[in-house]
C-alpha cells in the first residue's frame, strides 16, 4: 500500500487535477493508495493575508472571492453541469463559515493561533472534498477524509506535536474500517484533545503523508510536485543541474537544509524511522522516474550528491579572552540563540578557541546582536569578549554527499575550485558526519562558485568555458568558425562547451547573456552593439562574475595589453595571439606570469611563435623537464618565408608581399613582417621562455629593406618602395641563385644573445628545404645536443593562428 500526496500546484488548476486523476488510475486497484492532498496553490497565502487584514479591520473580500473563484472554475470544467450542484452546495457552506470567522475576528480586532489554525484549514478541506467528488466520477468509492480528526496534536497552534501512539491508532481504526474506500486526505491539519483544529506547520502536508505512512507501514510515500525531484543545484542558479535518481534520508535532510525546497525533510522522519521509501514525482512530467529517498541508497559514481546553498545569511563573529578554556562558554551562547527561537545556521570555532563565527539568516542577527550584548554584558565590560560583529551580504554554499566521507580529497577540490575562479571564502564547517562541507562566500560570488563547483565535482558532466573575444579580424573570425564546427565533437569528446559570453572589435561590442550564437555572430554583434571601449569591455566581462572565464586577444593592438594584469588578477585566463604583450618590457612579461601563478589561471600564448606549431610549449616541457637551452636556431616569420619561397621567375618583389597579405600571413600592418619587427618579438619571447630576461634592445636585427622602404610612413607608400626597390631584390635573388643557394632570414639565440640576420643558404643547411609558409626551429639542448630536436610547419595564416588559439582555450579548460 502506497501513500500518494500532491502538492499545492498539483492540485491548483483544474490540468494538474485531471494529471493527479490519471495517475490514480494508472496504479494497482487491488489496493488502494491513500490520497493526501495539500490546499489548491495560492490558497494558504491568501487565507493567510486575508486573517491578517481581518484583525486590522482591513477589507478582505476580493481574497475571498479570489478563493472561491478558483475552486469553482475547476469545478466546472472537471464535474458534468448534472453532479456539481451537491459539490457546490458545501463548498459554498465551508466559505459562509470562513467568512463567518473572519467576520468575528474583524469586529474583535483580535487573531489568536488558534482562531488562524482555524482559518487555514479550510485550504486543504476545501481542495480535498472537491476533489474527492471530482474521483468519483472514475473512483465511486472515494471519499473525502477531515484528516483533522485522525490526526492527534498538543495545543501548539501554527507547530503542533503529534501524539504519535494515539494518531497512530486512529489511522489504523479508520483504515481497517474503509478497506473498501479511496481515501483522499487533507493534509497539513490536526485537531488537540478537545478536537480544536490545529496545523503540523511548514510541510505539513508531507508530514501528513509521513504520519499515515508510518502507520500504514507504508511501501512507499509518493509526493507529487512541480519539478523533476531533488536536484544537484538550485536550477535557476546553475542550468546543467540534473535530477538525482536516488539518495539517502541523511542526504536529502542535508541537501534540503540549505536550499532544495522541494521537500521539507524533517517531516519525513516518521518514514524515516520506518525505513519506508519516499519518492518524489512530478505531476507535470509523468516521464520522469522519480528521485528516491531510501536507505542504501546507492552511492552514485559522483564523489558528491548536490549543492545546496542559500542565498543571504549574515555572520556574527564573537571573540576574546573570556572564551579561551571555559567549558559551556558556547553551550550558554547556544542555548541563548535556541531559547530565542534563533535558528543558528552554521558554527565554526577557531581551535585556540579565542573566537566563534556562526552565521543566522540575516532578519536574526540584530535580535541575535541584541540579545548576545545583554547576557554578556559584564564579559563585555571586562573587555573578555570584543562586541560582537554582523557582516551581512553573505552566502553559504554547501557540498553534501555520504560518499565523501570516504573519499579523499573532497574539500581540496571545493576549494581548488573555488580559488581558481577568485571566489574568497569567509568562514568553512564542515559537518562532523563528513557528509556536508559548507562554506561562507560573499553573495555576489554565490552564481559563480555554485557553478564553479557544480563544473568540478560533476566532471562527467559538460564542463562550460565563458570566452570573452576581442579581434573580429583574420584570426577571430576564423576562430568563431572554428568553434562553431567543433562543438559537438567537445561536447561528445571532451565533455566541454565554450560558449562566447563577449565580443569586441575596434568599433563595437556586445556582451551576451546567453552567449553569442555563432552561426550568426555578427548579426547579433551588430543589432546590439554599443561603442567599443576596453575598460568598460573588461568591467561588464568582470561584472557577469562567471565561472571558467577565458579572455582572448585576437587584436594586433596594444592597448587589451594594459588590461591583462587586472584580469589574471581577477582569476581570468588570458589566451593572447597578440605578441605585444610579452615583447614589451621584461619586467611586463614576468609580472604576467607572476600573476597566472599566484591567481590560479593561465596565460598562454603559444601562438605568439609558429602560429599554432607546438613552439612555446616544447620549449616549456624542455625547461620543466630541467633541460638547458645550449642554442636556437629558427625561421619564424611565415611571411618572409612565402615571399622567399615564391620569389622567382617574373613575379615581382612587392607583388609577393602583396599575395602574403592577401593569404592571410602577414601582421595587420605588413611593414612588421618585413622589418623584422615580428620576427624579433617572437625571438624576444622565446629568449624569455628560454630563461634570458632581454629587452627589445638586446636583438640585433639586420634589415632585409634598403633604408627607403624601411622608412616609409604608411602601408601604401611601403608597396610603392618596395616597388620603387625591385632592382634590390631582383639582385638579391640573382645572386643567391648563382651561388646555387636561398634567400633565409634567421634568428638565433647562442649564450644569451640574439641576432636575426638575412642569410643566403645552400643545401647543406637544414633550413634550405622550406616550402609556402613554413617555419622551422631547432633546439640544441644538453640533451638534443648531436642532433637538435626541430618543429617545423606552417607557422602563418588565419586557419593553423586560430586553431592554436583554439588550442589554447581548451588548455584552460583541461585544468
Ligand atoms: N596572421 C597570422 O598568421 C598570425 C599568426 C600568429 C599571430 N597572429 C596575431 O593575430 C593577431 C590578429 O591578427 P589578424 O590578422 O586577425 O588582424 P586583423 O587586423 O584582421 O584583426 C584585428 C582585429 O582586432 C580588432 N581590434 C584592434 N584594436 C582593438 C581594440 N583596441 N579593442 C578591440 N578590438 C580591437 C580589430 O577591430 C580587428 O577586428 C595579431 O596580433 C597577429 O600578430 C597572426
Ligand atoms: N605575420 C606573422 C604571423 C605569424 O605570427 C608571420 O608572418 O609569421
Ligand atoms: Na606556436
Amino acid at each position: 500500500m502506497n501513500i500518494v500526496k500532491f502538492g499545492g500546484t498539483s492540485v491548483g488548476s483544474a490540468e494538474g487535477i485531471r494529471t493527479l486523476i490519471s495517475i490514480l488510475k494508472k496504479g494497482d486497484q487491488e489496493d488502494y493508495p491513500v490520497v493526501v492532498l495539500s490546499a489548491m496553490s495560492g490558497v494558504t497565502n491568501l487565507l493567510q493575508s486575508m486573517a491578517e487584514k481581518a484583525v486590522l479591520a482591513e477589507e478582505y473580500t476580493a481574497e475571498l472571492k479570489e478563493i472561491e473563484e478558483k475552486h469553482f472554475r475547476a469545478l466546472r470544467e472537471l464535474l458534468p453541469a448534472s453532479a456539481q450542484n451537491p459539490v457546490f452546495t458545501r463548498l459554498k457552506i465551508y466559505f459562509n463559515e470562513l467568512e463567518d470567522i473572519l467576520q468575528s475576528v474583524y469586529t474583535l480586532k483580535e487573531l489568536s493561533p488558534q482562531t488562524r489554525d482555524l482559518i487555514l484549514s479550510f485550504g486543504e478541506r476545501c481542495s480535498t472534498f472537491m476533489i474527492s467528488h471530482i474521483a468519483k466520477q472514475d473512483f465511486p468509492n472515494a471519499i473525502a477524509v477531515e484528516g483533522a480528526e485522525l490526526i492527534k496534536t498538543d495545543s501548539n497552534f501554527g507547530q503542533a506535536k503529534v501524539n504519535t501512539p494515539l494518531t497512530e491508532m486512529l489511522i489504523q481504526d479508520f483504515y481497517a474500517a474503509n478497506k473498501d474506500k479511496l481515501l483522499f486526505v487533507t493534509g497539513y491539519i490536526a485537531s488537540n484533545t478537545e478536537g480544536r483544529m490545529t496545523t503540523l506547520g511548514r510541510g505539513g502536508s508531507d508530514f501528513t503523508a509521513a504520519i499515515w505512512g508510518s502507520a500504514l507501514n507504508a511501501a512507499e510515500i509518493e509526493i507529487w510536485t512541480d519539478v523533476d525531484g531533488m536536484l544537484t543545484a538550485d536550477p535557476r542558479i546553475v542550468e546543467k543541474a540534473f535530477s538525482l535518481s536516488e539518495l539517502s534520508y541523511t542526504e536529502a535532510m542535508e541537501l534540503s537544509y540549505f536550499g532544495a525546497k522541494v521537500i521539507y525533510p524533517p517531516t519525513m522522519i516518521p518514514a524515516f524511522l520506518k525505513k519506508i521509501p519516499i519518492v518524489i514525482k512530478n505531476t507535470f512530467n509523468t516521464a520522469f522516474e522519480g528521485t528516491y529517498i531510501r536507505h542504501g541508497a546507492d552511492t552514485s559514481n559522483f564523489p558528491i550528491k548536490g549543492i545546496s546553498s542559500i542565498d543571504e545569511i549574515s555572520i556574527l563573529n564573537l571573540s576574546g579572552s573570556g572564551m579561551v578554556g571555559k567549558a559551556g562558554f558556547s553551550g550558554r551562547l547556544f542555548s541563548l540563540l535556541s531559547r530565542e527561537q534563533i535558528n543558528v545556521v552554521l558554527i565554526t570555532q577557531s581551535s585556540s578557541e579565542h573566537s566563534i563565527t556562526f552565521a543566522v539568516k540575516p532578519e536574526d542577527s540584530l535580535k541575535a546582536l541584541a540579545i548576545i550584548s545583554k547576557e554578556f554584558e559584564l564579559e563585555l565590560l571586562a573587555k573578555k569578549l570584543e562586541y560582537p560583529q554582523v557582516e551581512n551580504g553573505l552566502s553559504v554554499l554547501a557540498i553534501v554527499g555520504e560518499n565523501m566521507k570516504h573519499t579523499p580529497g573532497m574539500s581540496g577540490k571545493l576549494f581548488y575550485a573555488l580559488g581558481r575562479n577568485g571566489v574568497n571564502v569567509r568562514a568553512i564547517a564542515q559537518g562532523s558526519s563528513e557528509y556536508n562541507i559548507s562554506v561562507i562566500l560573499s553573495k555576489t560570488d554565490l552564481s559563480k562558485a555554485v557553478n564553479a563547483v557544480h563544473d568540478a565535482f560533476f566532471a562527467d558532466l559538460k564542463k562550460t568555458l565563458h570566452i570573452f573575444c576581442l579581434g573580429t579580424g583574420n584570426i577571430g573570425k576564423t576562430l568563431f568558425r572554428q568553434l562553431l564546427n567543433q562543438t559537438p565533437h567537445l561536447a561528445k569528446n571532451n565533455d566541454l562547451e565554450v560558449k562566447v559570453m563577449g565580443i569586441s572589435n575596434s568599433r563595437q561590442m556586445y556582451m551576451s547573456n546567453a552567449g553569442f550564437d555563432l552561426s550568426d555572430w555578427e548579426t547579433e554583434l551588430n543589432a546590439n552593439a554599443e561603442p567599443a571601449d576596453l575598460k568598460e569591455f573588461v568591467r561588464q566581462m568582470k561584472a557577469m562574475n562567471l565561472p571558467n572565464c577565458v579572455f582572448v586577444d585576437n587584436t594586433a593592438s596594444p592597448y587589451p595589453v594594459d588590461f591583462y594584469q587586472d584580469i589574471l588578477e581577477s582569476s581570468i585566463s588570458v589566451v593572447t595571439c597578440n605578441k605585444i604583450g610579452n615583447s614589451a618590457e621584461y619586467s611586463q612579461y614576468s609580472a604576467f606570469k607572476a600573476a597566472a601563478r599566484t591567481y590560479g589561471v593561465d596565460f598562454h600564448y603559444e601562438t605568439n611563435v609558429g602560429a599554432g606549431l607546438p613552439i612555446i610549449r616544447t620549449l616549456k616541457d624542455l625547461m620543466m623537464s630541467g633541460d638547458n637551452i645550449a642554442s636556437i636556431e629558427a625561421i619564424l616569420s611565415g611571411t618572409i618565408s612565402y615571399i622567399f619561397n615564391n620569389f622567382k621567375d617574373e613575379v615581382r618583389f612587392h607583388e609577393i608581399v602583396k599575395s602574403a597579405q592577401e593569404m592571410g600571413y602577414t601582421e595587420p600592418d605588413p611593414r612588421d613582417d618585413l622589418n623584422g619587427k615580428d620576427f624579433m618579438r617572437k625571438m624576444l619571447i622565446l629568449a624569455r621562455d628560454a630563461g634570458y630576461p632581454l629587452e627589445e634592445a638586446d636583438i640585433k636585427i639586420e634589415s632585409m629593406l634598403p633604408p627607403a622602404c624601411m622608412a616609409a610612413e604608411s602601408v601604401v607608400d611601403f608597396y610603392q618602395e618596395l616597388e620603387n626597390n625591385s632592382a634590390y631584390f631582383e639582385n638579391l635573388k640573382t645572386t643567391a641563385a648563382a651561388r646555387g643557394k636561398v634567400l633565409r632570414y634567421i634568428g638565433k639565440l647562442e649564450a644569451g644573445k640574439v641576432a636575426i640576420t638575412l642569410q643566403m643558404v645552400d643545401d647543406a643547411h637544414p633550413f634550405y628545404m622550406l616550402s609556402g609558409s613554413d617555419n622551422i626551429i631547432s633546439f640544441i639542448t644538453d640533451r638534443y645536443k648531436d642532433r637538435p630536436l626541430v618543429v617545423k610547419g606552417p607557422g602563418a595564416g588565419a586557419e593553423v593562428t586560430a586553431a592554436g588559439v583554439f588550442a589554447d582555450i581548451i588548455n584552460v579548460g583541461k585544468r
